[in-house]
């Protein structure tokens, strides 16, 4: 990889599941050390985005390159080796486990070709759980975790619970963290906190690309914007090129009344004095 390499780059990525586009003709670069969000009205493709990335889904179209590499036919575990690991809108938290279990569990999930494929290989099981253990504790220092590793983690707040889902993704050690709605179900107070966590991990050299509907956070997190209509790329730029760009504007407006959220008064505050450039346009 060198210097001009993008960290993940798509080129016409596309998926129909019948007769519908749910992601088409996307080319976009996610680079590193930034945070990169993906917006978009109800039944954009956010998450289709995303789980082709994450090899959960296959491409009808297009390519993915990871740091280079051709990643768009590899499984998920594959995806994972390389260095991309995500959350889920709602992930499973195993509430009576201690939230060390919980983390080595996400550690084991991930860079095994399945949970019951890290179960039944029991010939490696002390090496498997002595790097489950070390990968999980990493993950949860990164977190602020550390210091509850052994309380169950149904004990925990909500928010708690979140960075838990966190770890689960961080203890593979990966470059890129796709992170799907990890503001959901949090008050503001959380949302702030989940913020500074992001920011930190970035800060700590971690890539992050998140799909999000709460607009404060996007508008105050991102250093670019991606947004998804109807399965296609309509704009990518900085929050304020974004905000005021009349395609994305359009594109939540038209969508309000069928539950689009760009109506918290986002395009607006993000840059009432006007500044930056257009957005980059598909
Ligand atoms: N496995 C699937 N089979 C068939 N259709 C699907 C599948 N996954 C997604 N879709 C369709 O693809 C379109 C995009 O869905 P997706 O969930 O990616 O949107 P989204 O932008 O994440 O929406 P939301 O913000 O509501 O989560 C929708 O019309 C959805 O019904």
């Amino acid at each position: 990889m060198t210097e001009a390499t993008p960290l993940l780059d798509v080129q016409g990525l596309g998926i129909r599941f019948g007769g519908l586009d749910a992601v088409k003709d996307v080319t976009a670069v996610i680079p590193a050390g930034q945070i990169t969000a993906i917006i978009g009205p109800n039944g954009a493709g956010k998450s289709t985005f995303f789980n082709l990335i994450s090899g959960f889904y296959q491409p009808t179209a297009g390519t993915i390159r990871f740091q280079g590499e051709d990643i768009t036919r590899l499984r998920t575990h594959e995806v994972v080796a390389r260095g991309i690991a995500r959350t889920f809108q709602t992930t499973t938290i195993y509430r009576e486990l201690s939230v060390l279990d919980n983390a080595m569990i996400g550690h084991r999930v991930r860079t095994r070709a399945g949970l019951w494929d890290a179960l039944l290989r029991t010939g490696r099981e002390r090496k498997d759980e002595a790097e489950s253990r070390a990968g999980a504790m990493q993950a949860l220092e990164r977190v602020g975790l550390a210091g509850r590793a052994h309380l169950p983690a149904g004990a925990l707040t909500q928010e708690g619970q979140k960075r838990v889902g966190i770890a689960m993704a961080l203890s593979s050690d990966p470059k890129l963290l796709l992170l799907d709605e990890p503001a959901a179900g949090m008050n503001p107070e959380e949302t702030v906190n989940l913020m500074a966590l992001i920011r930190e991990l970035v800060t700590g050299g971690l890539s992050v690309a998140l799909v999000e509907h709460k607009m404060s956070l996007v508008m105050g997190l991102a250093d670019q914007i991606l947004v998804l209509h109807h399965g296609q790329k309509i704009a990518q730029g900085t929050p304020a090129q974004v905000s005021r760009d009349p395609a994305v504007v359009s594109a939540y407006l038209g969508s309000h009344a069928h539950g689009g959220q760009m109506g918290h008064g986002a395009a607006a505050g993000a840059d009432a004095q006007g500044t930056g450039g257009e957005a980059g346009h598909a």
